[in-house]
Parts: C-alpha cells; structure tokens; sequence
C-alpha cells in the first residue's frame, strides 16, 4: 500500500502517462522536460499512478484500457469533499456551457446515491445563475423500481436535492414509468430514448447508441455502477440501450440500468468517489493491477473524456 505523509493540497491532479497496452511508468522515471512542475509541485509515484501535486497542470492521456483505446482518462484528489464539490460543479457547469453554446442544449444523466449531494456547489452562485437550466434534458443511468415518491427513488433523491431547486422544464426531466414492472420500465425507457434521437435530442454514436454529453457516475464500494453488479450477467450486455434486473445484491432488488454500450458511448464521464469505504475499489481500479478487470467500473470507458473526481479518503489506497 502506498503511504505518503505530507499534507495534501487542495486538489492533487494525477494523470496515467500511459500507452496503450502499458504499465504506467514511475513518474520518478520521466525526463522532468516531459512533466516540467512548478517549484511548489511535488510528484509522487502511487503504484502505478503519475501524481502531480500543487500544480495546475492537468495531465492527461490515452488510458491503458482494453474495452476502448480512445478513452482520455484523467484523476483528480482532493484534501475534502467540500473541494470535490466545488470542482464538480465548476466541471458540469463548463460543459453545460459549451454544449448549449455549440449546439443549444445539454444531456446530462444522473446517478443516485451519493452523487447528489455532491453536486451541490452547483447550486450555488455565481455557477447556479452561469448556466441555461432551460438547456437541459436530464436521465437516470438506472433506477429503482419503485414509485417517485418512495425513499428508494433515485428521482426523488435527485429531484428533492437538485432538480427542484433549477428552472429545468419539467418536460426536459426523463423519470421511468413507475407503474411498470422492471422489463415493463427498462422497454419504455428505452423506446424514450429511441424517440429523442429520432427528434434530435439525442445524438447517435458512430457505435449505433445514444451519445450524452455528460454522465455523472457514482461508484459502490463493491466497485458497482449504475445497477450493474460484480458478475452479473448484465454486464455483458451488448445490444440493449436500458436493461433490467431483479435481483440487485443491494436493495431494492428491481431496478433499471443503462447497459456498457450506452454508458462508454459517453462523451464526458465523470466518476464520483468518496469516503475510505470505497478505496478498495479505487485501488482495485486506479492501482498499479488496474489491467486486470475484476469490478464493474473498470469497464467503464467512454469514447470521450472519463475524469474520476475522489476526495483523499476514497483514494488512500493508491
Ligand atoms: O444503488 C446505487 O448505488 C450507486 C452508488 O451509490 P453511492 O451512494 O455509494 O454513491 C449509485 O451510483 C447508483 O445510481 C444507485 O442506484
């Protein structure tokens, strides 16, 4: 287990200074003209991790992941979660805005859980006045199976801690058909999604799947996400868009989840961990074995950008 015992600051930037198909190498190994720092930065090798501390770099690359070349797969720590907030909402709000400048509208899909509460700084000013609300269409990357109003309910979750307190028409908001049974809700929410590409909404991948601008993904400490679970056979569903289950290790049992294909059609994913109770997993996905795929959300690899946001708990193992 690595351990350092400086004081973190505010953001520590990691990037994987990888080829395809490589180990990361010691950033201790890098010619200091490849990564020049600032005088106050620190690099630090965290098995396999090129860390850079008190830099504004950002250094990104190809990451070494064997479900897709393209992914641009970058790592940023933080001293808190009050730091990993602000940064979130600064992030979601950058590419809200670039989306609705460039094409006059923003696709961004939630998680439930924690993730939530995590975006709160995002409704706070100045950021909360800085973005077109009326520009949005929100989706779930799954949900549980039970009424909206029900403490279970990933919308409700999202709308009491978020969606309630923005000026997105109510029309743009895409929550599951509640009456139905789970293929019932996975079929309709599917033929939704279906019907917005068709009326452009949604953009299409080269892939044939749904494109969203923004996922905004949490991780279990099992290393879930979405509702796909660790040896699931969902996760090796390859044409579905939205799929069901029914008996998720972690109640509820019946849910509804995005499948791979649409999840790594993404073009920007961020992944949202924090707490010790989840750096398991971090290690497991970040760490210097990160080639091996054991968890769920080491297949998790969009053709866009996937950037990991954890706080210093969660990544305490790396
Ligand atoms: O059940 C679920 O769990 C995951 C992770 O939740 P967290 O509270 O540990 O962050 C979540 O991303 C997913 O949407 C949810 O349905």
């Amino acid at each position: 287990m690595a351990s350092y015992s400086l004081s973190l600051p505010t953001s520590l930037r990691v990037g994987f200074s990888c080829l395809p198909f490589t180990r990361t190498p010691d950033v201790t190994s890098l010619s200091p003209s490849l990564f020049p720092l600032s005088t106050s930065s620190l690099s630090l090798t965290l098995k396999g991790l090129s860390l850079i501390a008190g830099s504004p770099r950002k250094l990104g690359c190809r990451a070494s992941s064997s479900a897709s070349m393209a992914t641009q797969k970058k790592v940023e720590v933080f001293d808190s979660k009050e730091d990993l907030a602000v940064q979130l909402a600064k992030y979601t709000a950058d590419l809200s805005n670039k989306f609705t400048k460039g094409r006059g509208s923003f696709t961004a899909v939630l998680s439930g859980g924690s993730l939530i509460h995590s975006l709160r700084k995002l409704l706070e000013p100045p950021l909360v006045d800085s973005v077109e609300w009326s520009k949005w269409h929100v989706f779930w990357v799954d949900e549980r199976v039970v009424p909206k109003d029900h403490e279970d309910s990933n919308y409700k979750l999202a709308y009491d801690g978020f969606l309630s307190k923005v000026p997105i028409p109510p029309g743009n908001v895409y929550a599951i058909n509640d009456v139905l049974s789970a293929e019932g809700a996975a079929d309709d929410y599917e033929t939704c999604l279906r019907h917005l590409v068709k009326n452009n909404v949604l953009e299409l991948s080269e892939t044939g799947f749904p494109k969203f601008d923004l996922m905004l993904l949490g991780m279990g400490p099992d290393g879930h996400v979405a509702s796909l679970f660790p040896g699931h056979p969902l996760l090796n569903e390859k044409e579905k868009w939205v799929t069901f289950i029914k008996d998720s290790p972690k109640p509820p049992p019946e849910r509804i989840t995005f499948t791979y294909p649409v999840i790594n059609a993404s073009a920007y994913i961020a992944m949202v961990v924090t707490g010790v109770g989840k750096s398991d997993a971090v290690q497991t996905a970040l760490g210097s074995n990160a080639n091996s795929v054991t968890l769920p959300v080491q297949l998790v690899s969009p053709e866009g950008e996937l950037k990991w946001f954890l706080d210093k708990n969660a990544a305490s193992k790396l």
